[in-house]
């Protein structure tokens, strides 16, 4: 059989626009991305074999005329894909950066930078393009009171975007994305974090805070990084809490595990704006850039097998072994979700009580009108209270995440027809920075939530453990956790920001990968009192 050389250029090129039309337009591919990648490796290997054998041509030969022939399929293949995102989009009049549209390669690559965290790029592309902006070929970012509530609100039909896949084959909580399975777990969930479920958590968490307040003892006058130590305190007390693992940060230092947490959230944190590259990974072995992630898995795994001999899965869900993705998933989930967004809000609310002296010297007032063992005294403690929701206000734990996908059909926001399968940005960070719903949106101004009202032109607009269906399960447990730590801490110890530094590398060298890492926090401590 002989088909002449040009009519097998432009078969490839043909074939590169039947896989672009065929295949990649029709949806989401990014679990697909290795077995892609695969049969694409093969039809390369495939093809100078077949060459040789079929056109008798020479080994050399064959190969040269097979790289043609990709070339002329993968040069089709992106022109059309390029023609397509640029000009036959829906989202083609939608205003945004110009390479958005094109790859979201490009908001990878910008994240690599962690001079400006994701959060604070879109803000910035809020301010030039207005409050419907296309930050992907696939994807749009909306600002506004009313595209959140849309988009999360009690009545919402949106579903989870391919982002939430990221754990795959493992699936959590608050990574499903079928929501028949997220209405079932949730119900399981919610008697653990019950009001009466809380209560019996209470000793434990002053018990954490208590290490955490002997260990600072154990350090006074020396500089430390305050942000690390109140990671120990949120990472043991989750691990006993939700796992009944004694990571033992506080008392012995940094449990090996943190570090591997550390450093694969790191790693891979930036890829989480285009979820095929991490698919794509996964299926190559020794990729350095995913070591880490699978030493962490393979411990989780181990250590999962380890505390399950103690108990077991009820048999009606199919047992341990079908459960498997899930019971890990959420293993993993407890370790992130639950000491994340609290490690974040403690070092940042310390840092604006130093700025605002008169601030601080109120909370220590409330705090020596009441017994801080006595945590329902605590709770109610309003310029406390005050301090940690302005603190979330302009650091939420979530900042630029919870993804979401319009119900099918599409659905219309701010104006704009947003087609289904598009991934929809909300970013918090926004929200609580925004001007029509904040006075002084930039300025930490806790009395807003108190005695100046005035200051909060839009009280829904607040919502740092969101809203809706899949709201925070976690809000009153975190609240717990970061009243007490900052109650016991801040009335034994007084704070200064450590010689040489001013405090400010908390939020330059923060990050935001779904959940936001502070940066350092190096400060020195002297004990307010000795008994
Ligand atoms: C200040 C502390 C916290 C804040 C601001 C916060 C915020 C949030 C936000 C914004 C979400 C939604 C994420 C999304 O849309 O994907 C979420 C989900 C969730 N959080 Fe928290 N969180 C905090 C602490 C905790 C803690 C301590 C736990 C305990 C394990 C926890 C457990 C969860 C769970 C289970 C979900 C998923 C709920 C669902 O899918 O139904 N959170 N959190």
């Amino acid at each position: 059989m002989f088909i002449p050389f040009t009519n097998q250029i432009i078969s490839a090129a043909a074939a590169g626009l039947i896989a672009h039309w065929g295949y990649f337009v029709h949806g989401e591919r990014d679990l697909q991305a290795a077995n892609i990648a695969r049969i694409h490796i093969l039809a390369a290997v495939v093809l100078p074999y077949l060459k040789c054998q079929l056109e008798d041509l020479s080994a050399r030969q064959a190969i040269r005329e097979s790289f043609i022939l990709d070339t002329a399929y993968v040069v089709a293949l992106f022109i059309s894909i390029v023609f397509y995102r640029i000009f036959l989009s829906p989202l083609r009049n939608v205003p945004g950066p110009f390479a958005m549209r094109i790859s979201k390669l490009v908001h990878v690559w910008t994240n690599m930078d962690l001079t400006l965290p994701n959060c604070k790029m879109l803000n910035d592309l809020r301010a030039e393009y207005g409050d419907v902006v296309r930050t992907g070929p696939n994807e749009v970012t909306l600002f506004g009171w009313e595209a959140y509530y849309q988009i999360h609100g009690p009545e919402s039909t949106c579903e989870r975007s391919a982002y939430y896949d990221i754990l795959h084959p493992m699936v959590s909580l608050d990574t499903t994305r079928d929501p028949v399975a997220h209405a079932s777990r949730r119900k399981l969930w919610e008697h653990a974090f019950s009001i009466k479920a809380l209560d019996q958590n209470l000793s434990l968490v002053y018990e954490y805070a208590d290490s955490l307040v002997e260990q600072l003892h154990k350090r006074l006058g020396t500089p430390i990084d305050l942000s690390l130590w109140f990671e120990y305190y949120s990472f043991d007390l989750m691990g006993m809490l939700g796992l009944t693992i004694d990571f033992k940060n506080l008392r012995e230092g940094e449990h090996p595990i943190l570090w591997l947490w550390h450093v694969a959230h790191k790693k891979l944190g930036a890829l989480n704006y285009a979820p095929w590259i991490k698919h794509l990974l996964m299926g190559i072995p020794f990729v350095e850039r995913m070591k880490y992630y699978h030493q962490f898995m393979t411990w989780a795994n181990d250590e999962l097998q380890r505390n399950i001999q103690v108990s077991s899965a009820p048999a009606e869900h199919g047992g341990i072994k079908k459960n498997w993705n899930w019971i890990l998933g959420d293993f993993v989930l407890v370790v992130a979700a639950g000491s994340d967004p609290v490690r974040q809000v403690l070092p940042c609310l310390i840092f604006y009580l130093l700025r605002q002296p008169s601030q601080l010297a109120l909370v220590r007032e409330e705090l020596g009108s009441i017994d801080i063992r006595d945590y329902h005294a605590v709770q109610r403690l309003k310029h406390l209270n005050a301090c940690i929701n302005e603190t979330l206000r302009l650091n939420p734990a979530v900042p630029s995440a919870g993804l979401r996908n319009p119900p099918k059909g599409g659905m219309t926001v701010n104006g704009t027809f947003i087609p289904e399968g598009t991934t929809i940005c909300t970013p918090q960070y926004s929200l609580f920075r925004d001007k029509a719903n904040f006075v002084e949106p930039e300025e930490w101004i806790p009395e807003r939530f108190t005695t100046r009202p005035e200051l909060i032109l839009n009280k829904s607009a607040f919502v740092p453990w969101t809203i809706g269906k899949r709201a925070c399960l976690g809000k009153n447990l975190s609240l717990m956790e970061i009243r007490v730590a900052a109650a016991l801490t801040l009335s034994q110890f007084d704070v200064e920001i450590a010689p040489g530094e001013d405090g400010t590398k908390l939020f330059t060298q923060a990050t935001d990968y779904f959940t936001t890492t502070p940066g350092p926090f190096d400060v020195t401590l002297k004990s307010r009192k000795t008994a």
